[in-house]
């Protein structure tokens, strides 16, 4: 029997307790052994759930227990999370995560703590919910000298979008059901500002570098700035609007950005509507592929992390290779990325716009409106700002996914 603990019995959490009793036997059968819950750590007492009398509210039951080999942190936030797993691995403990704050901030540390101990550290469902995408980076993909990784990593601001272009629901209405449904962050503006998927395409990234990617110097935009005169244009222009986190390697090291883009209805990445996520991985000899399913929930992310755990009892005593090790991936400058804009500007900077950016073709959505909008040339981040500055008025811009 292989004894685990749960650290945070929230959504994540229980479902983890969920998915490791539904599936009990092939469970056992998969990782060798019955893999039994012995504690759930949380600040709360949980009467009448199952599990209630397994929860515990000091860590060092669950550290001084030698019983216990697995440990799943599924409190989320920095600390005490970071100590907690440190403390678990240093006992030998393995550890498996869905806290992509954690992992993005102090993965290459974790991973290192675990191999000098023996056991590992896992974090499948910290990017992506329930889709398989580190296993197979490390594993799958291994032959493969990556070149891009770039998709849609937040299941909340997705939802968001989709119910404001599909129903036209207001941005407060559309999180509100996306929190109400076990997506969001305990802090929302980390879904809605772009944070959360920062820190996954920057976990993504060290893994592909082998390095950490300090997700502080990501160019990192959100979702609070599109409103529906932005999706009528874009349905004018056969296009949809995604938050997308795109990280390619440059010769001046890894461009990454989180940012909203207008894509083409024809765009793989445009089908991918509500909580859904994809992931889309170019390999130098491989080609693209891409990995698609549910980015956040209880039983899908829960799923991932109970994934993890029977990895972990398939592997006690030995640790996974994970080529993810201390030291900075250089991060290339923003301001040189290149692409194609799309643009809306008030009518009366018209003879500007034409000035600065020479043939443009006017969308105009509505006569009766005081603006209209056109697509750029590629042009470089910084160019585009040096044009901006000669338009007076409003200008709003959405870069575009070719
Ligand atoms: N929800 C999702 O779909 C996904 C979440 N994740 C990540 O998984 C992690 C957990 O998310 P989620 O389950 O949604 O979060 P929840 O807030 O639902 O659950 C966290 C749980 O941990 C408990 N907790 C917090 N601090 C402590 C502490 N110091 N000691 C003991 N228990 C504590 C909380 O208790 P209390 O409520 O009393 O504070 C709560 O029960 C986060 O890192 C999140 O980013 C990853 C993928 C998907
Ligand atoms: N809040 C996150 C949860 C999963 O990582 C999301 O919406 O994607």
């Amino acid at each position: 029997m292989v004894k685990a603990a749960i650290l945070g019995y929230g959504t994540v959490g229980s479902g983890v307790a969920e998915v490791l009793s539904c599936n009990q036997e092939l469970i056992a059968k998969r990782a060798g052994n019955p893999i039994e819950v012995k504690y759930i750590l949380d600040l709360r007492d949980f009467p009448g759930d199952p599990n209630e009398t397994k929860v515990v509210h000091d860590i060092e039951v669950i550290l001084q227990d030698p019983e216990i080999s697995i440990v799943c942190e599924t409190m989320g936030g920095n600390e005490p999370a970071y100590t907690f797993s440190k403390r678990a691995l240093e006992a030998g403990k393995s550890v498996c995560t869905s806290n992509k704050e954690l992992v993005a901030n102090h993965g290459a540390e974790l991973l290192r703590l675990a191999r000098e101990n023996r056991c590992n550290y896992f974090f499948e469902a910290s990017v992506g919910g329930g889709i398989p995408i580190i296993r197979p980076i490390n594993n799958c993909l291994t032959a493969e000298r990556i070149v891009e990784v770039s998709g849609i990593l937040n299941g909340t601001t997705n939802y968001i979008l989709t119910k404001m272009e599909q129903e036209g629901m207001l941005f407060e209405e559309a999180l509100g059901q996306a929190q109400a449904l076990g997506y969001a962050e305990r802090n929302p503006e980390a879904d809605v500002e772009g944070y959360d998927a920062c820190r996954k395409i920057a976990i993504l990234t060290s893994l592909v570098a082998g390095k950490t990617v300090d997700f502080h110097k990501i160019h990192t935009e959100g979702i609070t700035g599109i409103d529906p005169t932005d999706f009528a244009y874009a349905k004018k222009l056969d296009a949809t609007i995604k938050l997308l986190a795109v990280s390619r390697e440059t010769e001046d090291g890894y461009q990454i950005s989180v940012a909203p883009y207008l894509l083409k209805k024809e765009n793989a990445l445009a089908g991918v509507n509500d909580v859904f996520n994809a992931v889309a991985v170019c390999g130098n000899t491989l080609g693209d592929t891409m990995f698609y399913g549910r980015g956040a929930g209880k039983l899908p992310t829960a799923s991932a992390v109970v994934a993890d755990v029977v990895e972990c009892a398939r592997h006690l005593q030995k640790t996974v290779g994970c080529l993810w090790e201390e030291g900075e991936a250089k991060v290339a400058d923003f301001d040189s990325q290149e692409g194609r804009f799309f643009v809306r500007v008030s009518k009366k900077a018209r003879a500007d716009v034409e000035k600065v950016f020479e043939a443009v073709v006017p969308v105009v959505l509505d006569s009766a409106l005081e603006e209209f909008a056109f697509v750029t040339e590629s042009m470089q981040e910084a160019e585009f700002e040096k044009c901006r500055e000669q338009i007076v008025g409003f200008v709003k811009k959405i870069r575009i996914k070719d």
